[in-house]
């Protein structure tokens, strides 16, 4: 960590700055002239680091089971926060609104993925749902991630059941009987979702719609982590301008 001089906007601390995610977030807000780098703080670290740290704005990638904790903790201190961590049903949405409620001028950035070209690939996919009738996700990820399906994939398949719905098309053709358990994947929305498991891989997704005669396929690749940093660099500056929940990057991009 290192001081920038007054120059620099905002403080940042990262919580699961030991994590995979955590390091490359350190290294890009340490590398950015306008952010400085306040706490980094991981599994066992106490928190009120952050608030000595007097850091402004948290940035957190730690796991779904820690993440509900961080979050009303830092809303509760009036510290923005830009949250990667998946996890986040509508249930728990609605959970942070209600803390958010009670803090008007604080604002929070949950967004699944932080690749401009994966919230692009959600983009395309929710525009193509509604000309398709069949529809299924593969994502491909690491083999140390630690829920399935992802949270990108759960949120493409939230998008296109909507759109789905709202072009008022019904299930996607399936006329399987017999299933070995999971053989299909998970049920998302009515949208099958598959998840891969593989060394190698980072953060991958495909698209697969089907129609009569044809088929697209939307598939983005993040190869490395780099790749999410200038959405969540984006994120860490727009948070403070931005109070309340906002849900995706795609708000911040446009
Ligand atoms: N939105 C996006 O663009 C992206 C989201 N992600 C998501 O981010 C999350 C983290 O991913 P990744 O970095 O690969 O995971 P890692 O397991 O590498 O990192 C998580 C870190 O958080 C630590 N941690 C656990 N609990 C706490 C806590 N209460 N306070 C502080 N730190 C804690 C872990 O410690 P320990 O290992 O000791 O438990 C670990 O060091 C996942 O949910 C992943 O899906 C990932 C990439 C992009
Ligand atoms: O754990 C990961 O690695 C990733 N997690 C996020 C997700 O679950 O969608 C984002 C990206 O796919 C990488």
């Amino acid at each position: 960590m290192r001081e920038k001089g007054p120059a620099a906007a905002a403080r940042v601390g990262v919580l699961g700055a030991r994590g995979r995610m955590g390091m490359e977030v350190c290294k890009a807000v340490d590398a950015a002239a306008d952010l400085e780098l306040a706490a980094a703080v991981d599994q066992g670290d106490d928190l009120t680091e952050v608030a000595d740290a007097r850091a402004g704005v948290v940035v957190d990638f730690t796991t779904p089971d820690a993440v509900m904790d961080n979050l009303r903790w830092c809303v509760e201190r009036g510290i923005h926060a830009v949250v990667g961590t998946t996890g986040f049903t509508e249930r728990r949405l609605d959970q942070v609104r209600d803390w958010l409620a009670d803090r008007p001028r604080v604002g929070v950035v949950v967004a699944p993925n932080f690749g401009i070209g994966a919230v692009l690939m959600m983009q395309f996919a929710a525009r193509a749902a509604r000309h398709f009738e069949s529809v299924e996700i593969v994502e491909q990820h690491h083999p140390r991630k630690l829920d399935a399906p992802s949270g990108t994939a759960t949120h493409t398949a939230r998008l296109i059941a909507a759109a789905r719905a709202e072009a008022g098309l019904g299930p996607a053709p399936d006329a399987t009987r017999d299933e070995v358990a999971g053989a299909r994947g998970a049920d998302i929305d009515g949208v099958r979702v598959h998840a891969v498991r593989a060394t190698g891989l980072v953060a991958h997704q495909e698209v697969l719609f089907g129609t009569t005669g044809e088929t697209l396929t939307i598939r983005h690749d993040s190869y490395d982590r780099a790749s999410f940093m200038p959405g969540v660099l984006l994120a860490v500056r727009e948070v403070p301008r931005r109070p309340g929940l906002t849900v995706g990057l795609d708000a911040l991009l446009d």
